[in-house]
């Protein structure tokens, strides 16, 4: 029997900021039919936060090195003022959302990152994904709405990337849908060239992304988020897109991953 679509959408911090562009994207994710989850990220507000605040923010790779401080900032602003935020503009547009972080549920279960070269402190790899519960939620037509926050089998909370979090639920939800996953962020689409916004590429499989690496194409944010998507590819996602705040809207140019 054909599984039935779920779509897992992203949206990245800076999108989130801007209050037109947003409330576009919310239109338009509330009109996709069918089973739907958001993640979010929050990056942005979480480095002006702990800067007010007087932390210093450090990235590695386009992750978060997160101590004791920063996980504080995170989980306020992620797991709080974000979240909430999200999920009482789509109460006002009648999509019923309950806002999540890994340990709602245990819906996202991970282990802290291993020191190697860098210590990242409080950021965790996903091992589970409560896919049954996640379901459950959506068997009630409510949208989960996750934040970019997971937690370990111990109880700790941990900063995990939004674009992990977005490609472990849609691995996870393949065993029971066919599932799509969207990245929608700052830009069209991946670019040939990050000068360029209208350099977006259309496809890009495998090769395509050894050589965007070699030739240090992609840097940054878009580091994780395309090694997320060729994760996500191998674990049985059906369709990915990378694009800006349109993309749900099926009429903008995008980048499809594909094999
Ligand atoms: N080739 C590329 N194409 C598009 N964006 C790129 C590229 N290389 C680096 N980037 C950077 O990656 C960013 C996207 O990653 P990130 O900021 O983590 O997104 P998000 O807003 O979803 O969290 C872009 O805003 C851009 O600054
Ligand atoms: C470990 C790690 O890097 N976590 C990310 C989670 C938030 C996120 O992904 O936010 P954007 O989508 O806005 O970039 C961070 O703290 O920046």
């Amino acid at each position: 029997m054909k599984k039935e679509v779920l779509k897992v959408v992203k949206i990245g911090g800076k999108l989130i900021e801007d209050e037109v562009k947003f409330a576009e994207f919310l239109n338009d994710f509330v009109a996709l039919e069918g089973p739907k989850i958001l993640v979010h990220g929050g990056g942005n507000l979480a480095t002006e936060i702990a800067g007010k605040l007087g932390y210093k923010t450090q990235m590695f790779e386009g992750r978060r090195i997160t101590d004791a401080d920063s996980i504080k900032v995170i989980t306020m602003v992620y797991g709080g003022f974000i979240n909430k935020n999200i999920v009482a503009k789509l109460q006002a547009l009648q999509n019923n959302a309950i806002g999540l972080s890994g340990a709602d549920g245990m819906s996202i279960v991970s282990k802290k990152r291993p020191l190697k070269e860098v210590d990242f402190g409080f950021v965790g790899d996903v091992e589970k994904v409560n896919s049954e519960f996640i379901n459950s939620l959506l068997k009630q037509n409510i949208t989960p709405v996750f934040s970019a926050i997971s937690c370990t089998a111990e109880g700790l909370l941990l900063n995990t990337n939004g674009d992990s979090v977005a490609a472990e639920i849609a691995k996870a939800m393949s065993s029971i849908f066919e599932t799509e996953l969207y990245f929608c962020f700052e830009k069209k689409g991946v670019l040939a060239d990050a000068e360029n916004d209208d350099s977006v590429i259309d496809k890009i499989n495998k090769e395509k992304y050894q050589q965007l690496l070699e030739e240090k194409v992609i840097s940054d944010g878009m580091l994780p988020k395309l090694h997320n998507c060729f994760q996500a590819l191998e674990g049985g996602v059906k369709n990915i897109f990378l694009g800006d705040f349109r993309l749900l809207k099926n009429e903008s140019v995008y980048t499809k991953i594909s094999n």
